[in-house]
């Protein structure tokens, strides 16, 4: 069974259709990346998810159950919006120590313990929230969201208005997380970066529909064929080599980029031919790499396809 489930998701706001005919399933401890430009309905489908908005047509489970009518299930979700959720005026163990007593968790003071050193803010427990720099709200935001050991957990932005360091530190915590308790995380993200170094999986929304769901790896393969990117030890041997590659019968193209050749291949097997090939017409070879492409890439020729109204 999946831990989220969207099927065939509409929804629209005084007639305007932000949600058509969404459909993704997110697995049991993946992080999933749900992306999209502003204002693409990211919020919006975690708001349905968690039952705080009715969905247009469409049906959303998580952990299997319908969130808006079940509040055993409720429990069993952490969430973390924009605003982290938490009391200026209160001291950072006060603030889990509020919600611990809301959640009902068990040995609250040893929960509590555990996630302020978790999330580096021990040291800090006394100090009024108010106090705190951006990132360390983010960080005491995220220990909030799953104080109660929570089986799946929605982030929305949690790197918005963080500097690099923070949002470093807010990534490492977000797989900390995933392997020391087995977390489902549902990741609504800008940061194309730290969604490609963390996420197992991911789709795309823009213009009301799902562009993309798949794998992160297959996503960022090079789209179809299989290709290599060769370095030559003497780059300027670059033309004479991809006239050699070019007339292999498993090599289905070669471009000159920039000083590497880029080897496009009949099948994904190829690779070791190819070496032997170049190297047997005395070619001195650097490096090769499987050549992809960066999930920027991607996001951005489905997003901008979207806008043109594919
Ligand atoms: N309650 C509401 N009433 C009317 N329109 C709404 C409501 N909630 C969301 N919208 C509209 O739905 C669209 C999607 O908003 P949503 O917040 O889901 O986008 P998003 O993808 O999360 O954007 P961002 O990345 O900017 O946070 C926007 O045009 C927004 O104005």
């Amino acid at each position: 069974m999946s831990t989220v489930e969207v099927r065939g998701l509409s929804r629209s706001f005084d007639g305007r259709d932000v949600l058509r005919d969404v459909s993704f399933t997110v697995g049991q401890g993946e992080i999933f990346g749900y992306l999209g430009p502003n204002g693409a309905g990211k919020t919006t489908t975690i708001r349905i998810l968690l039952g705080l908005l009715a969905p247009g047509t469409g049906e959303v489970r998580v952990l299997g159950r319908d969130l808006a009518a079940d509040d055993d299930a409720r429990r069993r979700v952490g969430v973390l919006f924009e605003n982290n959720g938490l009391a200026d005026r209160m001291s950072a163990a006060g603030n889990l120590a509020y919600y611990a007593g809301l959640y009902g968790v068990e040995d609250p003071a040893e929960r509590i313990d555990e996630l302020l050193a978790l999330v580096d803010l021990a040291d800090r427990r006394d100090d009024p929230v108010g106090t705190f720099s951006t990132g360390m709200k983010r960080k005491l935001g995220i220990a909030r969201a799953i104080l109660h050991r929570p089986e799946v957990v929605f982030l929305d932005e949690p790197s918005s208005g963080l500097d690099p360091g923070a949002q470093r530190m807010v990534r490492d915590l977000i797989l900390e997380l995933s392997r020391r308790e087995e977390m489902t995380v549902f990741l609504n993200s800008h940061h194309l970066d730290e969604v490609e170094r963390i996420c197992s999986t991911v789709a795309i929304l823009a213009g009301g529909r799902i562009r993309a769901f798949d794998s992160v790896e297959n996503l960022t393969a090079a789209s179809g064929r299989p290709a290599v990117t060769v370095s030559l030890a003497d780059p300027a041997d670059r033309a004479r080599a991809c006239e050699t590659v070019g007339r292999l019968p498993f090599v289905t193209g070669c471009d000159a980029d920039g000083d590497s050749l880029l080897c496009t291949l009949a099948e994904p097997g190829a690779t070791p031919d190819l070496v032997a090939a170049l190297v047997g017409a005395g070619f001195r070879i650097e490096e090769v790499c499987r050549s992809s492409r960066s999930l920027e890439e991607i996001y951005l020729e489905h997003v901008g396809s979207a806008e043109g109204g594919a």
